[in-house]
């Protein structure tokens, strides 16, 4: 049977620190699911919230391809009429052909948590699952803390199961609630179980001892057929099992085909939910990070050239994601040339150059630059020593002037800056909001005056860094990020002076886009 992917992303992921989306942000991260072909996507608790109530309603109106939606919710409420539960009426109302209900398998959680009787919890779980079943619902079962339950009560844990099956649950998914089971464990009690709930359980793992991925795929190997996480791996405290490893894992890894070609898009649509939801996807997440295919180390470079699947598990295309070489003070002569090549194809690996480009390098980085996010001050340094590069103009004089009122209600930034282009010089003063900005409007204005493409560029990100915490004394590095409407650089400069440090970053900026545009313009006019 085909493994069932199933997105709690809508639910539990919006009960992660920092995220709360809007109705309209939860449609894009549905619609985005539905196209890299999820199975199941849970939207939300319709008892929750007029939020999630609304969102319920929104659905009735989209079309998904790929996707069920499903509604979540709990068991009735102890001594309770089925009938009479609010929670029960949302679940209906919220109009989806298929709900799950959440159910206590631990007798502490019972008799502690909802102060009820252990075969009331019985009683509640099986009249839940008959009654919305009753109501026309196709009935996913959620063993609320399963292993837990197990290690104090197996007997009871297993009883509250049969409960669901007897009420007509068609999925039963075995939750380790706290994230404290071992994939060894979860195997084991997987395949016992498996022969009685045949192609029917289901996995919900958090990360809490970080094995939520790797439980789920020994749960899938002990027989389960459905798998629970969100797209990159947000939830309740430390989150819910990673779908996007989970999803490389059974496609790559066990020739279990669960989103067939959308594989090459499971990048995109991470980064994707991620922004949707406001959060940063993790750099270092398997498969989709940024780094997931990056290589710092000169030796390990050395061989990707030579061989990519020397140090990649997979070629990064498969899942959408790219190959990166850093260069940095921890790079031999071929990450360095690697990078060279990619830019000017014409230098060989012999020249002389290349060993001069990675000793300036590491003698950079020793003053405490760092290239790796800084492609475009990196290809500065190059081009210098390969004899690609020219003063754009000079640098005559900057001033910084900052006043400050006794009520410091204002605090107002002027740069005033003088440079030379061919023995022309210009003189502009510009207010900023703070000096980095009065500088960068300072530079720009004058440097338009000489180059007028120099109006489309961008400043796009700032970031400062102190890079050894000698108080006062330290130095900064800055990163300046830069684009024109067609193309993103990034620049570095480091100083003990964050102004001059700017400045470094923000010239690098400026020039490596005047002699890339004029060596256009003379490819063209050839
Ligand atoms: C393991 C999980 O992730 S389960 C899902 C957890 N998700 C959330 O809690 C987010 C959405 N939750 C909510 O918006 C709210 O908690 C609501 C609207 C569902 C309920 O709110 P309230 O009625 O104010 O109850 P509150 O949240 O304070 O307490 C939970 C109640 O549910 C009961 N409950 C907990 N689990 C179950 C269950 N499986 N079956 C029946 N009742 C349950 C508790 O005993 C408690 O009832 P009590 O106050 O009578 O003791
Ligand atoms: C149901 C659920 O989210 C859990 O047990 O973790």
């Amino acid at each position: 049977m085909k493994i069932e992917i199933f997105d709690c992303t809508l639910r539990e992921g919006v009960q992660s620190q920092g995220i709360s989306m809007s109705n309209e942000d939860r449609l894009k991260i549905a619609k985005k699911l539905d196209e890299l072909g999820i199975s199941y996507i849970e939207a939300g608790n319709p008892a929750s919230n007029p939020k999630e109530t609304a969102f319920f309603k929104e659905l009735k109106s989209e079309n998904f391809i790929n996707s069920k939606i499903v509604a979540f919710g709990s068991t009735r409420r102890a001594h309770t009429e089925v009938s009479e539960d609010e929670g029960l009426k949302n679940l209906i109302a919220a109009n989806t052909d298929i709900v799950t209900v959440f159910g206590k398998s631990w007798d502490f959680h019972v008799t502690d948590i909802l102060s009820a009787e252990l075969y009331e919890n019985l009683n509640m779980i099986y009249d839940t699952v008959c009654y919305l079943k009753e109501n026309g619902k196709e009935v996913f079962y959620d063993a609320e803390h399963f292993f837990d339950g197990c290690k104090h009560n197996k007997e009871y844990a297993l009883k509250t199961l049969e409960a669901a099956y007897f009420g007509g649950a068609s999925r039963i998914i075995l939750c380790d609630t706290n994230g404290a089971a071992f994939p060894d464990e979860v195997e084991k009690i997987v395949a016992e179980l498996a022969p009685k709930y045949k192609n029917m359980l289901g996995i919900h793992c958090h990360d809490d001892c970080g094995m939520a991925v790797a439980n789920s795929i020994s749960a899938v190997r002990g027989g389960a057929v459905m798998i629970q996480g969100t797209l990159t791996g947000c939830g309740e405290r430390c989150g819910n099992a990673n779908l996007a490893t989970v999803i490389g894992n059974l496609q790559t890894k066990m020739e279990h085909n669960v989103i067939g070609e959308n594989l090459k898009n499971l990048t995109s649509a991470c980064v994707y939910v991620s922004d949707v939801a406001n959060q940063t996807l993790s750099p270092n997440a398997p498969y989709v990070g940024r780094n997931a295919f990056a290589h710092k180390g000169g030796m390990h470079i050395d061989a990707v050239c030579k061989e990519p699947s020397s140090f990649e598990h997979i070629p990064p295309e498969t899942v959408g994601n790219k190959r990166r070489i850093l260069v940095s003070e921890v790079s031999g002569k071929s990450a360095v040339y690697s990078k060279i090549q990619r830019l000017f194809p014409e230098i060989k690996k012999s020249d002389p150059s290349v060993a001069k480009i990675t000793r300036r390098f590491k003698e950079l980085e020793h003053l405490g630059y760092q290239f790796e996010a800084a492609e475009g001050s990196a290809e500065l340094v190059i081009r210098k020593i390969i004899g690609k590069y020219s003063t754009v103009f000079t640098l005559n004089m900057f001033r910084i002037l900052s006043e400050q009122d006794s009520s410091r209600s204002s605090n107002l930034t002027t740069a005033l800056i003088s440079i030379s282009v061919d023995g022309k010089s210009e003189i502009t003063a510009v207010e900023g909001n703070g000096p980095v900005n009065a500088l960068d409007k300072a530079l720009r204005k004058a440097a338009e005056v000489f180059y007028p493409q120099i109006k489309n560029v961008k400043l796009l990100d700032y970031k400062v860094r102190v890079i050894d915490s000698n108080a006062t004394a330290s130095k900064v590095r800055v990163l300046i990020e830069s684009a024109d409407g067609k193309e993103r650089w990034t620049t570095v400069g480091v100083s003990d002076d964050v102004i001059k440090a700017s400045w470094i970053a923000l010239v690098d900026s400026i020039e490596l886009k005047i002699i890339k545009d004029s060596e256009k313009e003379k490819q063209k006019i050839e």
